[in-house]
């Protein structure tokens, strides 16, 4: 049986747990329950803290897990990013008081207070940048104002918090961050399976299906339009010289795309949704 990670709380919690239900996956009924068994795929859900995800997938105690790539890379797990998700989305910055930065040179010497303690030493030490870090659990963003810090290192979504605390950003993107599936068992094929499931509700996510009808002779210039993932299908319609297109477009651009295949002389063009994908 797969034993996978999921983060129990925080950001990433909800989402993981959206993505694995429209995945087939067995959820918690209760946000208390630390144990779900799903005997039905095979599996069993941990329900553990984000940042400890790495450290057990690492040790092998659990197969696979659900964390962010920046809490991946602090912890110095052995667990390696199998494939990355569609949710969790930040990017991992230094912050100051406005105008008191310039650079990454101007923070040498100074304090740096972060909850990501071992990914911004490694990132400084790279760059040849000796600052005295400060570990802090979390609202880092007060440090600079309480005085126990000169600038932060954090997560950075919206930047709203940072501005609140009269903050800015400067120097370069440390690490873009996203929600990332890790293992330490890359040829498992349970993980395989896992994997293209998830695969598929990002399939489901991004793509819908387009129908349309179209008169023969512009069969080609349709599919400059809408390619599709390897090629569109196409259909003959009974007793005319028009043919049935079906298509996968992206999401985003659905009604573009319709805009143009009407312009063309599409018609009774339809779009739904892709509820499951195995690609
Ligand atoms: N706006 C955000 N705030 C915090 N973390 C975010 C945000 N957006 C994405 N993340 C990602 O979520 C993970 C952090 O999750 P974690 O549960 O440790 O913290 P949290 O969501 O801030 O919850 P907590 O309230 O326990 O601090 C990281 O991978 C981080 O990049
Ligand atoms: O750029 P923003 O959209 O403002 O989001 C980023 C902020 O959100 C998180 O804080 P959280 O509320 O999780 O508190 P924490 O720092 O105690 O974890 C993160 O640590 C940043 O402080
Ligand atoms: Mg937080």
């Amino acid at each position: 049986m797969l034993k996978i990670a999921v983060p129990n709380k925080g950001t990433l919690s909800e989402s993981a747990a959206d993505m694995l239900r429209e995945a087939g996956y067995a959820g918690r009924r209760d946000p208390k329950e630390l144990i779900v068994a799903d005997p039905r795929n095979d599996v069993e859900f941990f329900y553990l803290r984000p940042r400890d995800i790495a450290t057990y997938v690492g040790s092998g105690a659990l197969d696979v897990g659900i964390t962010g790539r920046d809490l991946l890379l602090d912890s110095h797990s052995t667990a390696q990013e199998i494939k990355e998700l569609d949710f969790g989305a930040s990017t991992f910055r230094f912050a100051g008081p406005i105008g008191a930065f310039d650079g990454l040179e101007s923070l040498k010497g100074k304090r740096v207070a972060t909850s990501y303690t071992s990914l911004v030493g490694d990132y400084l030490s790279q760059q040849g940048v000796d600052v005295t870090l400060i570990h802090l659990d979390g609202a880092v963003e007060s440090a600079v104002r309480l005085g126990v810090a000169d600038a932060v290192a954090d997560v950075v979504e919206t930047g709203s918090t940072l501005r609140k605390q009269g903050l800015e950003i400067f120097g370069p993107v440390i690490l873009q961050s996203n929600a990332v599936l890790i293992s330490t068992r890359l040829d498992d094929p349970a993980i395989g399976t896992l994997t293209r499931r998830l695969q598929g509700v990002m399939v489901a996510h991004q793509y819908v299906l387009m129908d349309y009808d179209l008169p023969s002779a512009l069969i080609d210039q349709a599919s400059q339009i809408t390619p599709g993932f390897e090629s569109p299908t196409i259909s003959p319609l009974r007793g005319s010289d028009w043919v049935a297109v079906r298509v996968m477009v992206p999401r985003h651009d659905t009604n573009q795309l319709m805009d143009a295949l009407y312009e063309l002389g599409a018609r009774a063009i339809l779009v739904s949704p892709i509820h499951a994908a195995r690609i």
